[in-house]
């Protein structure tokens, strides 16, 4: 399989989304995880405040795509990436560019929500601490911004002092996206973040995606296909390593290019 660098950008793709900057190009991306080779050959342009989805079988690659895009592999002995990851035309793979400044930019929220064991408050001021110094003042209006980003500021405005782990799970995944957002990053990666949620938080989630989405470049990893055809795009559907498409939701959901792409959507394999 070739792989393609895809910029939904086509004449189709205009009908249904407004053209968008791209916010993170993908150039002939690899990654091998001590020798086994994970991601092959990727490339793709992410749109600026869209919703990008990353599906596939379990297995194909997505969170380690995911992963990529902020180095966190990069803590880890014998994980080796190779070709560019383009953020405002600076490639984050290389070592030179800041891990600090790569973590302002680009924030992530995991499949299970993993509070600090501290306040509600504590959880949010603590990262920007690393990152800023603010006043007291300034502090809690941060605080109180990103809780009511996360549209969580209603729910705990009164508790801001009661430790984070007495939030139910959807509450404390909340908890999480708005600690990431606190930093104001450009990109949220969000790896599978209502997995471990009930169907009346997934859909706070989904809605909060939706609102987010108009301040943040976001890109989403769901094994739930109905997921990634409410909330995003575009989407790009990976197997065994390789991105085989990528393009708008609505094309890939109804009229995909290629037949693995099909048969994967339409429950045939996966
Ligand atoms: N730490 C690791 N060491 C070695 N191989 C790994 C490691 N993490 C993932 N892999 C392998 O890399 C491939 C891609 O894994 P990845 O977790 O990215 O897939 P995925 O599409 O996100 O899967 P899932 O949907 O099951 O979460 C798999 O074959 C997996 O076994």
């Amino acid at each position: 399989m070739t792989s393609f660098a895809a910029t939904p950008t086509t004449t189709a793709d205009a009908q249904t989304t407004t053209a968008s900057r791209t916010r993170i190009q993908v150039r002939g991306l690899d990654f091998h995880y001590n020798g086994f080779h994970a991601l092959k050959q990727i490339s793709m342009d992410i749109p600026e405040r869209k919703v990008t989805a990353i599906i596939g079988p379990s297995g194909c690659g997505k969170s380690t795509l995911l992963r990529v895009f902020n180095r966190i592999y990069a803590i880890y002995p014998g994980l080796t990436a190779s070709g560019e990851v383009l953020l405002d035309g600076e490639n984050i793979l290389d070592p030179r560019y800041s891990m600090n400044r790569l973590r302002s930019k680009v924030g992530m929220v995991f499949q299970k929500p993993v509070p600090f064991p501290m306040t509600i408050y504590e959880n949010i001021a603590y990262g920007i601490r690393h990152h800023e110094k603010l006043k007291r003042k300034a502090m809690d209006e941060r605080v109180e911004e990103a809780l009511r980003s996360a549209a969580l500021w209603d729910e705990v405005k009164d508790k801001l002092k009661q430790s984070a782990l007495g939030l139910s799970g959807g509450q404390q995944q909340r908890l999480c996206i708005a600690r990431g957002i606190a930093l104001k990053p450009e990109v949220l990666l969000l790896d599978e973040p209502t997995s471990a949620l009930d169907p009346i938080a997934t859909g706070r989630i989904e809605q909060l995606i939706e609102e987010l989405k108009k301040t943040f470049t976001i890109v989403i990893v769901t094994h739930n296909m109905q997921q990634a055809a409410r909330v995003s795009d575009h989407t790009a559907f990976m197997y065994m390593g390789e991105l085989i498409e990528f393009g708008n939701t609505e094309k890939i959901f109804t009229k995909p290019d290629k037949k693995q792409t099909e048969d994967y959507i339409t429950g045939r394999f996966g």
